[in-house]
């Protein structure tokens, strides 16, 4: 599979403090990666180095197989878009308004505009104005905007961070719309479950370091206690053993038709982080 992003021993030092240390991984294309940290963890300037804004103190950054160093010219930048905070949009202007000021701005045919705009439901909405939209669809138009151009790779700094669970759902379900066609994202979170519902891969990030890297499932199989949740059809879950020592009593309670569901009892990735890290995703 091809590496659209490769990072070697990277490290960043920002006068006497450590951003980043000794960080390593590879996005393959068509990946979505997550990058999960509190606050302070470093996800941030990794984006920034990893799309030309920073330059790293330390270790290698490529992008596209090309050094980060060299990110700034117009046909790197082309294939990539970078969601962050900071907004950029004519508040007093519809959305319509402000797409087309962009469409204009990156030489992008106007109708590209209802496409992206379809792409993350807001096609209906088009004619509102900007400063009457929720946070929600402000969010949506600015991930809109971030498409216009069709990038490749989409770096999305805590796309959901300020979004009730309504509104964040529909960001998520953008970015699998965008997923499916191949588009490789780069996500950083501190949102557990979104990076459960959204990533092939998530890295913990703690104080500048990866602590862990791997596929969700595998990291929860890993950190399973190796017992078994029994959910029995009067509501009551009783937790057994796995293996021989538990196997008499699953019995008895399948003997017995009562078992409604069975599954390993495995932690979520924000309780493997606290026992990683020692500390909350927060
Ligand atoms: N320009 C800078 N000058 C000095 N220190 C910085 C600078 N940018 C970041 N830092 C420090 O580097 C560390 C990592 O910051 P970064 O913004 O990458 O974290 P983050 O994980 O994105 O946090 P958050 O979730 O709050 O956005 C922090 O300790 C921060 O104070």
């Amino acid at each position: 599979m091809e590496n659209i992003i490769q990072v070697k021993n990277l490290a960043k030092i920002f006068g006497n403090q450590t951003a980043l240390e000794n960080v390593n991984f590879n996005v393959a294309k068509g990946e979505t990666f997550g990058f999960l940290g509190p606050s302070g963890s470093g996800k941030t300037t990794t984006i920034k180095i990893l799309t030309g804004q920073l330059l790293q103190t330390s270790g290698e950054a490529e992008v596209f197989g090309v050094k980060n160093s060299a990110l700034n010219k117009g046909s790197y930048r082309k294939r990539i878009g970078v969601l962050s905070d900071n907004s950029g949009l004519y508040q007093r202007l519809s959305i319509e308004d402000n797409m087309k000021l962009y469409c204009e701005l990156y030489d992008v045919p106007k109708k590209r505009m209802d496409e992206v705009l379809d792409l993350v439901n807001l096609l209906e909405e088009k004619k509102k104005i900007v400063s009457k939209l929720s946070k929600g669809m402000t969010q949506r138009v600015l991930l809109a905007r971030t498409l216009l151009h069709e990038p490749e790779l989409l770096f999305l700094d805590e796309p959901t961070s300020a979004l009730d669970p309504a509104n964040s759902k529909q960001i998520h379900e953008g970015l699998r719309r965008l997923n499916e066609k191949g588009i490789t994202i780069f996500l950083t979170t501190h949102d557990m479950s979104e990076a459960e519902t959204l990533c092939n891969r998530v890295a913990f990030l703690n104080k500048g370091k990866i602590q862990l890297l791997d596929e969700p499932k595998a990291l929860r199989r890993k950190f399973a206690d190796g017992t078994l949740i029994v959910e029995l059809k009067d509501g009551r879950v009783v937790q057994v053993p796995g293996g021989a020592e538990g196997a008499d009593e699953v019995y008895t309670y399948m003997s017995k038709n009562e078992i409604a569901s069975i599954h390993s009892n495995e932690p979520t990735l924000g309780d493997i982080f606290v026992e990683i890290t020692g500390r909350e995703l927060v």
